[in-house]
């Protein structure tokens, strides 16, 4: 039987997974949503063939699974305003940043599955990466369908200790803006080089396309998937010599350990308002 679906929010991160969710044939008829930006209501129905509402706790109340995907600093008004639709038979999956499973339970109100997850928008074009959680009110079956679900836009891993949800934030939820941010770099570099930008562009996203999918599709050594690139006192060697001298090492996980530091704040600060 196809669950009803709804996602409370509907931006940048659940039109990801909705998206990921359509392309891998999931029915429209089976996705309803709801939102504060109406106006925005009639080109999400049409872009995913869903049903939106105004009323959240119409789209909560219409759903077997229901994806929380309001900003962290939001989820306990929207979820305590809709609590008194909560059927015990529902299984509600977060994808909040720092929100934690125990203040979710909390603003529900009753015992009720909850999974907390960090997806990324790669989802969108089934390439996504989840961290999941669950509560000890989610039932097997529940987990299962959370598992096909967050594979049909891309892949999941179980985190069996809450606190690593805010590295598996710094590793997989945010990472593709970093990603993102040194490929703008390149680019740039490739046309104060000359290059016009589609030219850059182009070379630079296939250079991390064709590395991403070597590491997950040759199961080798990074370091020798390096190597091999890397000939001794070439151009490669150049290149990684001055990555090493400006501080890759440091930037990178200084950056990784920043996230994890603000998805720890981002609970406390609204664990209880
Ligand atoms: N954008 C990303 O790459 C990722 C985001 N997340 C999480 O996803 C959640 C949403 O983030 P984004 O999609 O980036 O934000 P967004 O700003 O693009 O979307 C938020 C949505 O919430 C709606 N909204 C605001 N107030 C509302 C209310 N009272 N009731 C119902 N809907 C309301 C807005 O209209 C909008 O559709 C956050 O909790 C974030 O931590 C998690 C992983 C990755
Ligand atoms: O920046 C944020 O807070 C959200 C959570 C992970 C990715 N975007």
């Amino acid at each position: 039987m196809t669950l009803k679906i709804a996602f409370v929010g509907v931006g940048n991160m659940a039109s990801a997974i909705i998206g990921g969710l359509r392309a891998s044939g999931y029915s429209g008829d089976a996705i309803v949503g709801s939102s504060i930006n109406v106006e925005d209501h009639p080109r999400l129905e049409q872009r995913f063939g869903m049903t939106m509402y105004a009323d959240n706790k119409e789209a909560v109340a219409a759903a077997d699974v229901v994806f929380l995907c309001v900003k962290p600093n939001l989820l306990q008004s929207v979820v305590e305003e809709f609590a008194t639709v909560v059927r015990p038979e529902q299984l509600f999956v977060s994808v909040a940043a720092g929100i934690e499973i125990g203040a979710l339970e909390s603003w529900l109100g009753q015992p009720v599955a909850v999974v907390r997850s960090m997806p990324n928008t790669p989802a969108l074009v089934g390439a996504g990466m989840s961290g999941l959680i669950a509560n000890e009110h989610t039932s097997e079956d529940q987990k299962n369908w959370v598992a096909n679900a967050f594979d049909s836009f891309g892949s999941h891993v179980w985190i069996e200790d809450e606190a690593q949800m805010h590295t598996v934030t710094a590793l997989s939820g945010s990472a593709p803006a970093y990603f993102f941010r040194m490929l703008e770099v390149m680019i740039e570099a490739g046309v104060a080089q000359g290059l016009d930008e589609a030219t850059s562009r182009k070379l630079s996203t296939y250079a991390m396309k064709g590395a991403a999918a070597m590491v997950t599709e040759l199961d080798e050594d990074i370091a020798q998937l390096r190597k091999n690139i890397t000939s001794p006192n070439g151009t490669t060697q150049a290149a990684l010599e001055t990555l090493e001298e400006q501080g890759i090492q440091s930037l990178m996980t200084a950056a990784v350990d920043a996230c994890a530091e603000r998805s720890k704040e981002l609970g406390k600060e609204f664990a209880n308002k």
